[in-house]
């Protein structure tokens, strides 16, 4: 099957440097073929991986899997969640380079695997995250029909069914002639794969797949060549199953037969094989730079110490609203917001003691991107690290172009994440700040009035999220109702540490 996985912390897609780590490891003179399922983080961070791991000389396809058949297509640009599919897909494009063919062939067939494949789940409890409250949103005797694995609310919620009941559904949704999601039509040949939650017993997963066969034979047609049935792609703690259908042709069911070391795939292990050991090289602890002047000067200048008194206010209050992010996004995304938020501020306050020059403002940024590229990952650690490298050429270029580093950083995000102000993002927080910055700035107000003037702009556009839909990122999946009540968490980030770094740069200013 895979060569490596590449994991991330809970919820969150690996930051660009574990898996370079990963392509360092296992890549020969074939080539490399990523895998990926379609979520902002890991479409970012494997994306950014994979073009630095080009512009090192190897070669690399990348692979986007979106099996979700639960919602219509969605409203803005995040498109559908991967889900189970993607293991059919990893199996056979594992087979397919085991086999020998190109790293092109190899793309191609998994490519082709992924259009055939469609998926869909049930829940029947809320997964817990570790040290998080969990979710009371399920009410007893109710389940959840089309859940995403990160925790977030499923697309419906419904009184408990029989299980004949709630497999029927869940196929009919999947062979939809309406959305079209996967085409499979009267007398093709499939394969079926009943996917565990994390604490569905084998049992049950074998009464739904009892059901779902007959299903597939009878109402639509259907021959059902394989059945997978086992916990392939889990969602923590979480009850219930998902349902994966994929049009099946002699190529894909070849591969599929093929053998696998992989322990947990339910046929063709041959045994008695273990794993490979694979050294793995640590990747650089900070930036690249062999610059010995880089580090942390003797002497601050009086522009180092503001800059390292801004630093710590904006990362010391991200520490501080951990929690609320969690909480907010447990709401309207995956619960992860706070704790990839607070691993990146914890980094910068401590690297900052060793790595940082502060008396280069420049440097500095390019820095705080290099620790947040180390230990962030997640789409808020892609994309305020595509935010410090815009900034860094900006400052680069010129040491008085603050304004318009910070406009450079926001296009960088806008032009990589595909958001812009209204789609209910960071940016709703950051382009109404930089507007009233570069205003208040040519009107000739002073820098420091003009930051903090900015920064209430940054809070009233946070909060200004609870009002609109989403168009971007994981609470594209969430129904408008949850989202009326609750501000977008990555803008609400964004407004607490840019508010913070105002403050300190004005207390500084009253106090000299
Ligand atoms: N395309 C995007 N452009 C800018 N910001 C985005 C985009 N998608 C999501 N975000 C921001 O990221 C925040 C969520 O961050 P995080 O929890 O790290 O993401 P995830 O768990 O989906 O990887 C959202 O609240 C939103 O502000
Ligand atoms: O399994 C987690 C996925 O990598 C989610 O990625 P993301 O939340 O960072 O977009
Ligand atoms: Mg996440
Ligand atoms: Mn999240």
């Amino acid at each position: 099957m895979l060569t490596a996985a590449i994991c991330g912390d809970v919820f969150a897609s690996p930051p660009v440097d574990s898996i370079l780590a990963g392509i360092h490891a296992v890549t020969g003179p074939m080539g490399c073929l990523l895998i990926v399922t379609n979520y902002t983080g890991d479409r970012l961070n494997f994306g950014l991986a994979a073009e630095q791991a080009k512009s090192e000389g190897y070669k690399v396809e990348i692979v986007i899997v979106g099996d979700d058949c639960a919602l219509p297509p969605p409203r803005g640009i995040a498109g559908r969640r991967g889900l189970a599919g993607t293991i059919l897909v990893n199996k056979i494009a594992g087979a397919a380079a085991a086999a020998g063919l190109s790293l092109a062939d190899v793309a191609a067939e998994a490519k082709r695997a992924s259009e055939m494949v469609g998926t869909m789940g049930v829940a029947l409890s809320v997964c817990t995250l570790p040290g998080q409250v969990t979710s009371d949103r399920l009410g007893p005797g109710k389940m959840e029909l089309g859940l995403g694995i990160h925790g977030e609310p499923g697309a419906a919620v419904a009184d408990l069914q029989p299980v004949d009941v709630v497999v029927s559904h869940v196929l009919k949704q999947i062979l939809s002639t309406e959305t079209n999601y996967v085409p499979i039509t009267r007398g093709n040949r499939v394969v079926l794969m009943i996917n565990g939650l994390g604490a569905t017993p084998v049992m049950e997963l074998m009464i739904a797949a009892g059901k779902a066969v007959p299903n597939l034979q009878l109402e639509h047609g259907l021959a059902v060549e394989r059945v997978y049935t086992g916990s392939f792609m889990t969602s923590l703690d979480m009850a219930g199953f998902s349902i994966s259908i994929m049009k099946a042709d002699e190529v894909i069911l070849k591969h599929l037969d093929a053998t696998t070391k992989a322990p947990h795939w339910p046929v063709g292990v041959d045994g008695n094989r273990p794993p490979a050991k694979i050294p793995v090289p640590m990747p650089p602890s900070h930036s690249m730079k062999s610059d010995e002047s880089l580090g942390r000067p003797l002497q601050l200048s009086q522009q180092g110490h503001v800059l390292e008194v801004t630093i710590e206010a904006a990362a010391e209050a991200v520490v501080n609203l951990r929690d609320r992010l969690n909480e907010w996004d447990s709401k309207v995304g995956d619960g992860d917001c706070g704790s990839t938020m607070y691993r990146g501020a914890t980094a910068i306050l401590e690297d900052k003691k060793k790595y940082y020059p502060l008396n280069d403002a420049a440097e500095t940024v390019n820095e705080i991107g290099a620790s947040i590229r180390r230990v962030m990952g997640g789409t808020s650690g892609i994309l305020y690290h595509i935010f410090c490298k815009a900034a860094y050429a900006k400052l680069k270029a010129s040491s008085k172009s603050g304004i318009t580093s910070k406009q450079s950083s926001i296009a960088a995000v806008s032009k990589y994440g595909g958001a812009t102000a209204g789609y209910r993002t960071m940016l709703d927080a950051l382009i109404p700040a930089a507007a009233v910055l570069q205003e208040r700035l040519s009107a000739g107000i002073d820098p420091s009035t003009a930051f903090i003037l900015s920064s209430e702009a940054a809070i009233a556009g946070a909060e200004s999220t609870k009002h609109m839909q989403a168009q971007a990122g994981r609470s594209t999946y969430i129904s408008p109702e949850i989202l009326a009540s609750v501000p977008d968490p990555g803008a609400m980030a964004a407004a607490a540490w840019y508010r913070a770094a105002a403050l300190a740069v004005k207390d500084m200013y009253q106090a000299s």
